[in-house]
């Protein structure tokens, strides 16, 4: 916990205000307990004192009443705004990190893992800072505001008071040693379960397919059972911090009131102080007790906030600290030298001092064995990683010294595993060029051999193809991804087996539209460039049965 308060303000920029009112609105609602403990108090006095002039005090009281209903509907209220805020404000800078990491970093986590950090794990931090940290703040506030009245009171009830809200002001430090490990391992089963959810999930078929839901249906199970015993842990461990904080404002207010009778005995104090003094230690220990509620309320969060807190400070695999180029070329040349790059350090690198040039306009394709290293060139054409040894060069500047943005404007991928999203044909297309109109969607759709088969869906363009593009086939999926690549009009287009689902009347078409930049309507790269597709240099990878020609390879 210790942690996250010291980091916590990075998380809240920016809503510092809001959590002051807060804090603001729960020494209000404290000081409202204490002035009805303070009138009740001298109300008993002057019913004793056989006084029965007692209306004011009552309005007081119910007016506090009142006012308390009413604050605690604000606190509620500004609660839910802010923790609204919040969770968006870290959802937001969360994506951003996600995307700035790139694949580079999302390829080797697992994606339930992160999904469950981005969603419930920043949906559990908002207990964590709309109840408990302010009501920390106002509840060691509003303590230290009345142990002061009580020690004015009576300096020996208030040492008493004192003692005890210290004991459990320090509460929380002593929960978070104890609850860390549980906090720790929930968080952990929790992320297992949710990322092995998805992936039987996104498995489905496959699982059906090779008989085996049954067996990982039932690890599933175990997992779950696993989950459920730390879950218990955890409640039972925030459920036990809670106890001791009741035990001992419980016990504080017993022992402050037994103190104060003693005192009313011996003579020191009168029977109104000690009115008072009953009154106002419970109050004493109220804010501390809804603290304990807060902690407890608060502990998913406090274990999902270490999992934010590690995206956060994950370390970008490619620094993006270039410049912008003055001028290259339309199309550029590409180049890699002498580049060697392995995944892990100490690991068999998956490019050896590889060496080619992709000439401007010409079409360059690698060939290699599957695993040969063909992918792995694209994804250092992106920097999604640089290489260990040798340069990569577009148009003679190192990829190093451009902004990755730049570079990644100057190359559109279709890679192997096509990814479609949720929403129409035209959504998907639209994604790579948000302006472009139904000529240049149908021109990138003929180039790709798509525009037929879309017609002939039941809404054409404006049909939903499903999640991942679920609702067709793996060759349409491709041939969409094509023109979605198109669309983009970046000088260099990089196809990674690109039509391996594509049966080949349609490759056939593609590459000719491709090659002679003549699909039969004029692609609207033309009329931006003057560069039909053609005059790009175009990689193209494929895999064959022998051979590793990118090890030690030179083709230039
Ligand atoms: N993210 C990764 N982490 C670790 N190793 C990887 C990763 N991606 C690929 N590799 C390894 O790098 C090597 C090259 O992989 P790459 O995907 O570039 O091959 P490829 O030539 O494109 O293969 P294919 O034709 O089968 O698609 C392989 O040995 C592969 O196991």
């Amino acid at each position: 916990m210790e942690r996250v308060a010291r980091r916590d303000r990075r998380l809240a920029t920016g809503r510092r205000v809001g959590l002051a009112g807060l804090v603001a609105l729960g020494l209000a609602v404290t000081a409202t307990y204490a002035g009805q403990g303070w009138l009740i108090a001298r109300v008993i006095a002057e019913v004793l004192a056989g006084r029965t002039d007692v209306v004011l005090a009552g309005a007081g009281i119910v007016a506090l009443q009142g006012a308390r209903a009413g604050l605690i509907r604000g606190r509620e209220r500004l609660a839910a705004t802010l923790g609204g805020r919040i969770k968006d404000d870290v959802r937001g800078r969360l994506l951003d990190r996600l995307f700035s990491l790139g694949p580079g970093y999302t390829t080797g986590v697992r994606t339930g893992r992160l999904q469950s950090t981005m969603v419930d794990g920043v949906e559990a931090l908002e207990p964590y800072f709309v109840a408990f940290l302010p009501q920390l703040v106002s509840s060691l506030l509003g303590v230290v505001v009345l142990t002061a009245y009580v020690w004015w009171l009576d300096p020996v009830v208030g040492v008493t008071v004192a003692a005890c809200a210290l004991l459990v002001a320090v509460a929380p430090r002593i929960s978070k040693r104890l609850m860390s490990g549980p906090m720790e391992r929930w968080w952990a089963a929790y992320r297992g379960v949710y990322a092995d959810t998805l992936d039987v999930l996104q498995g489905m078929v496959t699982l059906k397919g090779i008989n085996a839901h049954r067996r990982r249906g039932a690890q599933l199970g175990e997992q779950s059972a696993a989950f459920a015993r730390d879950s218990s842990r955890l409640v039972a461990a925030s459920a036990g911090y809670e106890v001791v904080v009741g035990l001992a404002a419980g016990a504080g207010t017993a022992l402050a009131v037994g103190v104060g009778a003693l005192r009313t005995a011996s003579g020191a104090l009168d029977v109104v102080t000690l009115l008072i003094i009953l009154l106002l230690s419970r109050e004493c220990f109220r804010p501390l007790t809804d603290l304990g509620k807060a902690f407890h309320a608060a502990s998913p969060g406090l274990a999902a906030a270490e999992g934010i807190f590690a995206l956060l400070e994950e370390r970008r695999p490619t620094p993006d600290n270039g410049s912008p180029a003055e001028r290259l070329n339309n199309p550029p040349r590409v180049r890699l030298e002498g580049v060697t790059f392995a995944y892990q350090a100490g690991h068999a690198p998956a490019l050896n001092d590889v060496t080619f040039t992709a000439e401007a306009g010409a079409t360059t394709a690698l060939v290699g064995r599957s695993g040969a290293g063909k992918s792995t060139v694209v994804a250092l054409l992106l920097r999604f990683a640089d290489p260990q040894h040798g340069t990569l060069t577009v148009d003679g500047r190192d990829v190093r010294t451009l902004p990755l943005a730049d570079l990644r404007a100057l190359v559109s991928v279709v890679s192997q595993d096509t990814y479609l999203f949720h929403g129409t044909v035209r959504d998907n297309l639209l994604l790579a060029a948000p302006g472009a109109s139904q000529d240049d969607l149908e021109a990138a759709a003929r180039a790709a051999a798509a525009h037929t088969f879309i017609s002939a869906l039941p809404e054409g363009y404006d049909t939903m193809i499903g999640e991942r593009g679920a609702r067709l086939s793996g060759g349409e999926r491709q041939r969409i991804a094509i023109a979605r690549a198109l669309l983009k009009d970046a000088p260099i287009l990089v196809l990674d087996e690109a039509t391996s689902a594509i049966d080949s009347a349609n490759e056939a078409a593609i590459q000719t539209a491709l090659s002679t930049g003549s699909p039969p309507t004029a692609p609207p790269w033309s009329s931006r460039t003057g560069s039909p597709p053609c005059a790009t240099p175009t990689m193209s990878s494929c895999s064959t049965t022998g051979g590793s020609p990118n090890r030690g390879h030179r083709a230039s």
